[in-house]
């Protein structure tokens, strides 16, 4: 039975996803540096010329995890956006599906390293903190505009220091302890910093 085009398509689309996650794991845990197309491959269970037709090279399947981690993020705000919760504790929520990507998405986990490496990194990667920075700062003139901050409170500033205050924690806490205290280190930073920004 011949396999019309869309099964070729779809097997084509799994594959790549397949060898994107593998890459991701290894990326996650061994850095850029030390990962290869063969080391993907052997993962995968692949012969290098496979991964090959999907990535030209390492750096390209640098860039599509990065673009893989970034892609999410809209779909995550719209599926908490369907919760119905305020623009403030929506942007919580949104810290939460973060904390949760760290700690179990290699994605998330590779997307992330392979930031931190990115001198390291002969290509282009999109700029860190920059997307989610605009998130939340959006989130936040939303939550001003229905009076749920408190006067004194720049939206652009609370998301700057937020931002800055969760993936700090979070860099911290991979350095420090491999994450395992991450999730009590956010925590720490909600319960010090929302409740100062509620009106
Ligand atoms: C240097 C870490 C990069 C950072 O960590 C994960 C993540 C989530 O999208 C980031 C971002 O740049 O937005």
């Amino acid at each position: 039975m011949p396999q019309g085009p869309d099964l070729r398509q779809d097997r084509a689309v799994r594959t790549r996803a397949e060898i994107l996650r593998c890459a991701a794991r290894l990326f996650a845990e061994r850095g850029y540096q030390q990962t290869g197309i063969k080391d993907v491959a052997e993962q995968v269970g692949m012969t290098k010329g496979a991964v090959y037709f999907h990535f030209p090279n390492k750096q390209a399947l640098a860039v599509a995890v990065v673009e893989a981690l970034y892609a999410t993020w809209p779909r995550t705000l719209e599926a908490v956006r369907a919760k119905g919760l305020s623009p403030l504790d929506t942007v919580i929520e949104m810290f939460n599906e973060a904390t949760s990507a760290f700690l179990n998405d290699p994605i998330m986990q590779a997307g992330t390293r392979l930031q931190n490496e990115r001198d390291v990194i002969d290509v282009e990667l999109p700029l860190p903190y920059v997307d989610w920075t605009t998130l939340i700062s959006s989130l936040l003139r939303e939550a001003a505009a229905q009076g749920q901050l408190a006067e004194d409170v720049d939206p652009e500033v609370a998301a700057r220091v937020a931002v800055a205050a969760f993936f700090g924690a979070q860099h911290i806490s991979n350095n420090l302890y491999d994450r395992a205290d991450f999730a009590e280190r956010w925590r720490e930073v909600r319960d010090l910093l929302f409740p100062a920004l509620r009106a």
